[in-house]
């Protein structure tokens, strides 16, 4: 049985990585090791029904070096201090990572297997050990849109994202609950008057939006609960921010294209946007089609790349029950939805699509990878 070294088990990714490990019996699978940062040598957790004696130092290179394959949800920092000592003291198992880190290395795939099996079997096959979960943004879209790439239906995509607290981290999604309870709290009086001034109202949440008594410190001093943010993560070239980027550089990795903004790359952009969902990212997409497509042949398409995307009928009913956060969050569903031409012209669709950012946009192509290591 192989040893698996767990590194950020107990963090956000890492607990749904071992909630989706526990339902799908991978632990039966595995010898599972649990490294930890901060507690070395105390009890290792139970997943799976199986005992795993005391917590290994995520940082000793000993301890490590004994695992076949290592899985870290534990963070970019960790991955550029461990991963280079570990494979300098000659480590050749496999590391598989939720980090960004080691994305766009040239010995590194990205994993998204209903998407690109056959990039991740081309580098097991030459005898590939680093395998990184993408950017939640791009793997949802990749997930939602597969079909069309697959086909060679796609020139260029924009997508204008409306993401999650969850990809910020922990800490801010406990910071938007925060905030909408002040809200709540500056006018609670108000509200249960019927005859109080919506106007008075509004006032009072703008004023206390904008007080510095706000809970707005994880979110760079930033109110997000009734409101928005459009920046997410640092400045790069070209006027993008470096969420912005990744959907055009990992999104052509995935696919095995050649580099972003290169000959042959597809041309993927747009502007990244935080509102106040919980944990699933939304996209607005505007995709221009190498060719007028019938609607009926793009559901078509698009609905029958993986089991996970779900074509949900541009109906309004339909869409305001199934196409939102609230009615995915928690699930691996990928609905796509909105599929119409626009009027810009018959080879221009519009859709949107939602998808959850810890299952699909984090921890469920991992354990899959998993699974794939297992199984060759
Ligand atoms: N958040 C996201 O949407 C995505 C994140 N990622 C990647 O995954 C990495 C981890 O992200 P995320 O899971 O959000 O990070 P967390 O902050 O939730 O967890 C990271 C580590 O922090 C330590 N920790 C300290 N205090 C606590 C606490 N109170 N509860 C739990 N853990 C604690 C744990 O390490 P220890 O047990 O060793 O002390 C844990 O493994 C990111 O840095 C990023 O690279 C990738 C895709 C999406
Ligand atoms: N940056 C993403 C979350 C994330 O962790 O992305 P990455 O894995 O590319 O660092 C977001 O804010 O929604």
């Amino acid at each position: 049985m192989k040893k698996v070294g767990l590194v950020g088990w107990r963090g956000m990714v890492g607990s749904v990585l071992m909630q989706r490990m526990q339902e799908e019996n991978d632990f039966a699978l595995i010898e599972p090791v649990y490294f930890s940062t901060s507690a070395a040598g105390g009890k290792a957790p139970v997943f799976g029904g199986k005992e795993a004696g005391t917590l290994k130092d995520a940082n000793s290179i000993d301890e490590l070096k004994k695992m076949d394959i290592v899985i870290t949800c534990q963070g970019g920092d960790y991955t550029k201090e461990v991963f280079p000592k570990l494979r300098a003291a000659g480590w050749n198992g496999h590391w598989i990572d939720a980090a960004s880190s080691l994305r766009m290395a040239d010995d590194a795939v990205i994993v998204l297997d209903p998407v690109n099996l056959d990039v991740i079997k081309n580098a097991l096959a030459k005898g590939g050990k680093n395998w990184i979960g993408g950017n939640c943004t791009v793997s949802l879209m990749l997930m939602g849109l597969g079909g069309l790439f697959k086909a060679d239906l796609v020139e260029w995509v924009s997508a204008m994202t409306y993401q999650a607290a969850s990809g910020a981290g922990a800490q801010n999604m406990r910071e938007l609950l925060a905030q909408m309870g002040a809200l709540h709290d500056a006018v609670k009086g108000d509200l249960a008057d019927p005859a109080s001034a919506i106007l008075d109202i509004d006032r009072k949440v703008a004023e206390t939006m904008r007080s510095s008594a706000f809970p707005t410190k994880n979110f760079r001093n930033t109110p997000l609960a009734g409101s928005l943010i459009p920046w997410i993560d640092v400045p790069v070239d070209n006027g993008q921010s470096k969420e912005e980027w990744k959907g055009g550089a990992e999104c052509n990795k995935i696919l095995g294209k050649p580099a972003f903004r290169s000959a042959g790359s597809i041309p993927i952009d747009g502007l990244c946007v935080r509102i106040g969902a919980m944990r699933c990212h939304s996209q607005g997409l505007t995709i221009k089609l190498k060719k007028d497509v019938p609607l009926d042949e793009v559901s078509e398409i698009i609905g029958t790349a993986n089991d996970w995307v779900k074509v949900v009928p541009n109906e309004r009913e339909i869409t305001e029950r199934e196409l939102t956060p609230t009615a995915v969050t928690g699930t691996l569903t990928v609905p796509v939805g909105r599929l119409h031409k626009l009027a810009m012209g018959p080879d221009y669709l519009g859709a949107f699509t939602v998808g959850d950012q810890l299952l699909w946009g984090a921890a469920e192509p991992l354990r899959r990878m998993l699974r794939i290591l297992l199984d060759a």
